[in-house]
């Protein structure tokens, strides 16, 4: 097996682009990066994302520009440079691999999606451990076994868990999980509209966790739903049947109960934290007051009993000079880190 690193060259230095720079870099790879905009080029190079090509002849490239331009950008990729394997990440695959094919050199291109991201875009949000332990889709198209294993070198390299699949079943299954997904955030968000900043304000946890990504620009869901149409359309219609099931209900209370029952069972398959089998934690909600350096207190103070935190949410409350922070913890050690708390003279609410 080869075991050096590929010269790895980055189309495209957004928040993408730029992450997987920075991560290839601190692996000790060779990377080097460009962006048609010239600010997003000098802000990804002069955070770590990749030098300057100059003229040099890159193994692999990495397409990473809005869906829209992804095709083309592939294609012109094969052309530039003729002994390169090129990859895209864009989220949707089969167009992007019928314009390599189109090429006439579709042997040298294998479709890749990180099943990572942020609610925002451009290199300013670029971190170089957002991929490590998600799964990294490979669509091999019509590559070949050598193009296939310079690519799957790259989630190898991010601690990524890699998933082999069809481009169109790729596209298919992304739209359940990804694309749906953001409508509907959006679509919960945008109900807000009605209300009044007061009526806003009484937002707990539920409506946080269901709209975090409603924070995210259109420009490349609007790309995204152009080009996985069809897909997306039927899972919106899945989605809008269940709904009209629960309003034209005679008993909407059985109605959402079946809703509620499907939707347990269906979550519940959703892997959890490093793509293991989904862990339930156990949440330690304690109240902090907020004043500089609180949350730093309550951290070391859980160190000091040795506790892991396998996740972290925190509430503010509107009007009022404290927060919430929920600590995810093993089941085995809520009972001791909430005991412990109170003895370091923290407020433990129910949760
Ligand atoms: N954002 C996410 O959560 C996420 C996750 C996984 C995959 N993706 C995919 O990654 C790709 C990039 O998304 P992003 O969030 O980094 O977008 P972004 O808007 O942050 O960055 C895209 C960059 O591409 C540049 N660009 C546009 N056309 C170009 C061209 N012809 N040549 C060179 N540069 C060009 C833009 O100037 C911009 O800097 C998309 O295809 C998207 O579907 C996004
Ligand atoms: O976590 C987020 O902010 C995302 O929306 C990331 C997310 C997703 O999980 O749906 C969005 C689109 C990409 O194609 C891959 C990942």
């Amino acid at each position: 097996m080869d075991t050096t690193t590929p010269r790895t060259h980055i189309v495209g230095a957004g928040l993408i682009g730029a992450s997987l720079g920075i991560g290839l870099a601190a692996e000790g790879w060779d990377v080097t990066i460009e962006d048609a905009d010239p600010d997003a080029q000098a802000l990804a190079r002069s955070i770590g994302a990749g030098g300057d090509l100059a003229g040099a002849t890159p193994d692999l490239v990495i397409v990473a520009v809005p869906p829209s331009a992804a095709g083309r950008v592939v294609a012109d990729s094969l052309t530039r440079w003729p002994t390169a394997v090129v990859t895209d990440v864009a989220s949707v695959k089969a167009p992007i691999a019928e314009a390599a094919d189109a090429t006439g050199a579709g042997e040298r291109y294998v479709g890749s999606h990180p099943m990572a991201g942020r609610e925002v875009s451009g290199g300013l949000g670029a971190q170089g451990d957002l991929f490590k332990a998600r799964p990294w889709v490979i669509c091999p198209n019509g590559a070949t076994a050598a193009a296939v294993d310079v690519v799957t070198r790259v989630p190898a390299a991010l601690q990524c868990d890699v998933v082999t699949m069809e481009a169109h079943a790729h596209d298919a299954a992304v739209a359940r999980v990804s694309h749906a997904p953001q409508v509907a955030a959006s679509a919960v968000a945008a109900a807000l509209g009605i209300l009044d900043a007061d009526d806003v304000s009484l937002a707990g946890q539920g409506l946080r966790d269901v709209t975090r990504i409603a924070a995210s620009s259109p420009h490349m869901w609007a790309d995204i739903a152009r080009l996985n149409r069809a897909h997306l359309i039927e899972t919106l219609d899945h989605i809008i049947d269940d709904l009209d099931e629960v309003r034209e209900a005679s008993d909407i209370g059985e109605a959402i109960t079946d809703l509620i029952e499907r939707g347990r069972f269906e979550v519940a398959r959703i892997p959890g934290k490093h793509g293991g089998a989904k862990r339930d934690w156990l949440p330690v909600t304690v109240i902090v007051p907020d004043t500089p350096g609180q949350l730093l207190r309550l951290l070391a103070h859980t160190a000091e009993e040795g506790v892991n935190v396998e996740d972290i949410a925190i509430e503010h409350s509107p009007r009022q000079p404290v927060g919430l922070t929920t600590l995810y913890v093993l089941p085995s050690r809520a009972a001791h880190l909430a005991a412990a708390l109170e003895r370091h003279g923290w407020e433990i609410a129910a949760s």
